[in-house]
């Protein structure tokens, strides 16, 4: 069987409206490929408490709340990713690529143009149908 993990996944939207992307270094399980920030849930900890801090670790964002968005289970044949996706729209600060990636606004309607790994099929359908 292959190894299965619980990803926390934030959708970061600023007042203005605009999503969030981050880009998966080439080396990393799906890299190359644009990402809504976040990473694994460690042990004992809070799907919310991953996340925030995800989002301080990754793009130097201070979460203060989330919401619960959607739940995806994907088979990568090499991996088995359950995803927990919230939304994100009560933090501050200005983001920052902290591990050198590149990071990106953009509105939902330009999401097309990105290339995300597979099991995100999901979140850009019900991101494109939410009136935002
Ligand atoms: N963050 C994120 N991960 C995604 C998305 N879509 C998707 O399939 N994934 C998958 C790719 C990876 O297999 C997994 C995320 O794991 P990761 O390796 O980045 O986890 P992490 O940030 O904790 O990194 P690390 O400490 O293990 O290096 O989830 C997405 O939109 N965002
Ligand atoms: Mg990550």
């Amino acid at each position: 069987m292959s190894k299965r993990i619980h990803v926390a996944v934030g959708i970061v939207i600023n007042p203005q409206k605009k999503i969030l992307l981050a880009k998966r270094h080439d080396h990393l399980h799906q890299g190359g490929k644009w990402e809504f920030p976040g990473g694994k849930v460690e042990t004992n900890e809070s799907v919310t408490d991953a996340l925030i801090r995800e989002l301080k670790e990754e793009v130097n964002l201070d979460v203060n709340s989330t919401s619960a968005f959607m739940d995806i289970s994907h088979d990568y044949l090499d991996k088995h990713v359950r995803l927990d996706i919230h939304l994100v729209t009560d933090f501050s600060g200005n983001v920052s690529g902290m591990e050198g990636q590149q990071v990106k606004w953009v509105t939902v309607q330009s999401l097309n143009e990105y290339e995300f790994p597979e099991a995100n099929k999901p979140i850009l359908e019900k991101l494109f149908n939410l009136d935002i």
